[in-house]
């Protein structure tokens, strides 16, 4: 197959940032996603229905003249998040989704949560008004080995979690090992979760190819290469409960270049390029469209896009580097020939 058509598709994990950054970001995104979920770990982080609003306002005015990507906005759930923030959101039309992060999982995740059971009055409201929970889905304690914290969050939070609240829907954030697959495939109640392009691609030797390599650095790690195998079954296995989610997090060049680099990985500018290069290498171009364009939809409540891209069967190389305001990004495949290109 030399050529796709697939309705449009969306983002369903994605990291905008702010200011200059946002501004250079946005449109590798809008140029082929209908609508994207926007994490809200900005600094400070996007806590209420006001901090959405003003940043949903923020990205609207960055995006490029004539776009109709529609951003979807989260909230980030704190300690002192209320049952009435959630009603707030729930009866807005922007907000769609609360964001749990652990406390100190990732980039920007101080003011996340320590104790799961303090937010269990939150997760309520979250059930009843049909907001969905989205996970960060690993523990952070220091005797747990850092290639096992996925693991290790299923087993002693998500498997309390699902049956404590049967009704909320959960979404396992970008799902990196046949663990997560195991569990999300076989769990009761409303549970879905997204799977990013470079958990696809790589394995963890990926960190350590030739050196050490901080642009292939993001949380949850790359794990084992059965673990990449068992998640390029379950993103082109057709199961409704898996969907598109770039996790798509840029971070400054010296940032990640540094003896304290950041975690975080730039994919928009080639996202679905190299979801196809996947689909094809797994004989499974035809199910590209459900997990890149309906899944998520299905899940979130939302419809489908009328609109469709097409994806064409050529070699292009993608810059080895962009620019962020005074910035520099590296992003995924810098530099290197990539085999799909969107048709305008
Ligand atoms: N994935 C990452 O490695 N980083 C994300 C945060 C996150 O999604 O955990 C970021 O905001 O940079
Ligand atoms: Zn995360
Ligand atoms: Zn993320």
């Amino acid at each position: 197959m030399n050529r796709i058509e697939i309705r449009r598709p969306d983002d369903w994990h994605l990291h905008l940032r702010d200011g200059d950054m946002l501004a250079a970001v946005v449109p590798a995104t809008a140029r082929v996603f209908g609508r994207a979920i926007v994490m809200p770990n900005l600094k400070p982080p996007v806590r209420s229905l006001e901090d959405a609003r003003a940043y949903r306002d923020r990205i609207l005015a960055a995006l490029p003249e004539g776009s109709s990507f529609e951003p979807l906005m989260t909230l980030y759930l704190t300690e002192t998040t209320t049952p009435e923030d959630i009603r707030e959101a729930a009866e807005s039309d922007f907000v769609h989704a609360v964001k749990y992060y652990p406390a100190g999982a990732t980039t920007n995740s101080d003011s996340g949560v320590r104790d799961l059971e303090r937010v269990y009055p939150v997760l309520e409201a979250m059930e009843r008004h049909g907001v969905p929970l989205l996970m960060h889905g690993e523990v952070t304690d220091g005797d747990i080995d850092v290639f096992d914290r996925e693991a290790v969050f299923i087993e002693r939070h998500l498997e309390k979690l699902r049956p404590r609240f049967p009704e909320l829907k959960m979404v396992l954030e970008h799902a990196t090992t046949a663990d997560a697959i195991d569990y999300v495939k076989s769990a009761p109640g409303p549970i879905a979760a997204t799977i990013t392009v470079h958990h696809l691609m790589y394995n963890r030797n990926a960190l350590f190819e030739g050196g050490l390599r901080p642009h292939h650095y993001c949380l949850p790690l790359i794990k084992r290469e059965r673990h990449r195998q068992a998640l390029v079954a379950a993103a082109t296995g057709g199961n409704e409960r898996f969907f598109l989610g770039t996790d798509s997090a840029p971070h400054p060049r010296h940032a990640k270049e540094s003896d304290c680099g950041c975690a975080g990985i730039y994919s928009a500018p080639a996202a679905i390029e190299l979801y196809a290069e996947i689909f094809e290498a797994a004989g499974a171009l035809d199910k590209l469209e459900s997990f890149a364009s309906l899944h998520g939809p299905d899940f979130y409540g939302l419809p489908h896009h009328e609109d469709r891209i097409a994806l064409e069967k050529r070699e292009w190389t993608l810059d080895a580097e962009l620019a962020a305001g005074g910035e520099t990004i590296v992003p995924l495949r810098a530099g290197a020939s990539i085999g799909w290109q969107v048709k305008d």
